[in-house]
């Protein structure tokens, strides 16, 4: 992440450890209890709308404000059509296993119309996930060669790995401490299209596996599958494996289907804009009894419905900006009431940013008299606002809404961990000339954590419009029509929606993004992360 470029801006995440480290540190949640009866919501319903030829599908609300509306999972039974069966033998089995792995249609599919080409045109931008695997039984670190000492980038405990987003120029070493020095034992030198590059100390000598024992000889014999696997699976697909094998599943949760440019699902929620400044005492911490998701049962719950849009109903247009990594763009997920909001919560601030997207950042903040303190990390039970959004957010993603929080033992009984499935808000600004290059946003786990947890959808809100630059762009996306990169132009409210990972839970190398530099003006942006299948 960081010395092969990265993020140049002021606030610092200690918890966005993009592409590099393994170990993700914890948010400190409050735990909370609730016991009242469980009435599920999720509906879903879907309309093949024949206007203009394009494809709709109507979701209904994870949680009403007038009732539940019926019960329908979150999680998907349904087999993305890019799934196709993989039959392999692992070379000490007697029986062929089948695995349902992502195969990307032909990119002529990509397009409603009579596509450009029938050819993808190969990206000019050529930076990749490297993912580097210690299959070994020492303890390594693993290092970029800078030409000089080297630049730490992860440590690589025997038979695990880790990664960073990188370039086909760059060298690697892995080594190992010899008394003071650094021995190195292995070099890596990245070419285009390999992200998997395996130190194998079996096969260069190094060890043997007679040495092993216990959790080491454990480990080898997991790690030597999936890599085994690993292979199968670039056979298959022409992609690497990024996850792990057998324990990495396909995302719990439904996918939206990206099947060509411009295609678009209609998302109907009761999750409706707030239109009105509520009175300071009304958005003040949530309580776990107001966070759930009855609130029918519950009429003293802060719905706040007096300074909410006098729409019954929010629609939410989600437009397929790309095929492959699935990106949608959702104008107006939210108002610019609840940007205010966000940004207040955030930063202590109380500063409408539309208007001050001419001035530098620094002009912005120091002007601001109100400024009580500098979060950048917003929680869901903050104020019924932020809850709202949350719901909002898991009505467009398909999720039922307590997966975005802690959960009662009896809500969603199928996963067997109550907290919550997202990360807190994580605000994000950039002072003119500032940037965030192209990196991605999943991390790898380590080998022998079971669930295999990682980050599954990247939720962007713009909190403002009109700087110079700015834009988030997608370099790796796949097309016919040009080898540059996807970029999506700041609006206020405006939502990006992408995956991390692909249908069959490998990672997505082509989820690669950056926020390119910021020539004029500031940019505010926050992050929503949900996981597969779990956070912490
Ligand atoms: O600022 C942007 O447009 C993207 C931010 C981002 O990718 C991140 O914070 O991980
Ligand atoms: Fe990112």
């Amino acid at each position: 992440m960081m010395m092969l470029g990265g993020r140049k801006k002021k606030i610092e995440n200690p918890y966005h450890q993009d592409n590099t480290f393994p170990n993700i540190p914890r948010i400190l949640f409050i735990s909370l209890i609730f016991g009242v009866p469980i009435i599920s919501f999720l509906n879903r319903d879907y309309i093949e709308a024949a206007l203009f030829g394009i494809k709709s599908e109507y979701a209904l609300s994870s949680r009403s404000l007038h009732g539940p509306l019926s019960s329908q999972s979150s999680f998907s039974n349904d087999v993305d059509p890019n799934l196709k069966t993989m039959t392999f033998q692992f070379p000490d089995e007697n029986e062929p296993r089948t695995f349902d792995a992502y195969v990307q249609p032909d990119v002529a599919s990509f397009y409603k119309g009579n596509p450009p080409s029938t050819t993808i045109q190969e990206p000019r931008f050529k930076g990749l996930a490297g993912k580097f695997v210690n299959f070994s039984p020492d303890h390594l670190q693993l290092y970029w060669d800078d030409g000089r000492e080297g630049m730490h980038i992860a440590d690589l405990p025997p038979f695990q790995a880790a990664g960073t987003a990188t370039f086909p120029v760059h060298r690697f070493f892995f080594s190992k401490r010899n008394g003071d020095k650094k021995e190195v034992v292995h070099r890596v030198h990245i070419q285009p299209h390999q992200n998997l590059y395996i130190h194998d100390a079996f096969e260069e000598g190094h060890a043997k596996v007679e040495d092993l024992t216990g959790e080491l000889l454990e480990l080898y014999n997991l790690q030597k599958k999936n890599l085994y696997f690993a292979k199968e699976y670039r056979k298959f697909t022409g992609r690497d494996w990024l996850s792990f094998y057998p324990a990495t599943k396909k995302p719990i949760y439904k996918m939206w289907n990206a099947d060509y440019f411009g295609q678009q699902h209609w998302v109907t929620t009761t999750e409706t804009h707030f239109v009105l400044e509520p009175p300071e005492d009304l958005l003040t911490q949530m309580t776990h009894d107001e966070m759930f998701r009855d609130r029918i049962q519950h009429p003293d719950i802060r719905n706040l419905t007096e300074y909410r849009s006098k729409e019954p109903l929010l629609n939410m247009t989600m437009t397929v900006l790309s095929v492959s990594p699935r990106v949608f763009e959702v104008k107006s997920f939210l108002s610019q009431q609840e940007v205010d909001h966000i940004v207040h919560m955030a930063t202590g601030m109380k500063l409408s940013l539309s208007t001050t997207s001419a001035t530098d950042g620094k002009d912005a903040t120091s002007n601001s008299k109100s400024r009580t303190s500098h979060n950048s990390w917003v929680g869901r039970a903050r104020s019924p606002i932020m809850d709202s959004i949350y719901a909002r957010a898991a009505d467009l993603m398909r999720l039922d809404e307590a997966l975005l929080r802690q959960r009662h033992k009896d809500e969603i009984p199928e996963i067997d961990h109550r907290s919550s499935n997202a990360e807190d808000l994580q605000l994000v600004h950039y002072a003119r000339s500032e940037e965030y290059t192209a990196h991605h946003d999943f991390t790898y786990p380590p080998i022998h954590s079971r669930g295999q947890p990682a980050r599954w959808s990247t939720l962007l809100l713009y909190l403002n419009q009109g700087m110079e630059g700015g834009d988030t762009c997608f370099p790796k996306y796949v097309n016919a029509e040009t080898t540059g990169k996807l970029c999506v132009t700041p609006e206020i409210g405006k939502a990006v929606l992408f995956y991390d990972q692909l249908p069959d839970g490998n990672m997505d190398d082509f989820s690669q993004h950056a926020a390119e530099p910021v020539r004029k003006g500031e940019k505010w942006l926050i992050n929503l992360w949900t996981w597969n299948p779990r956070f912490r």
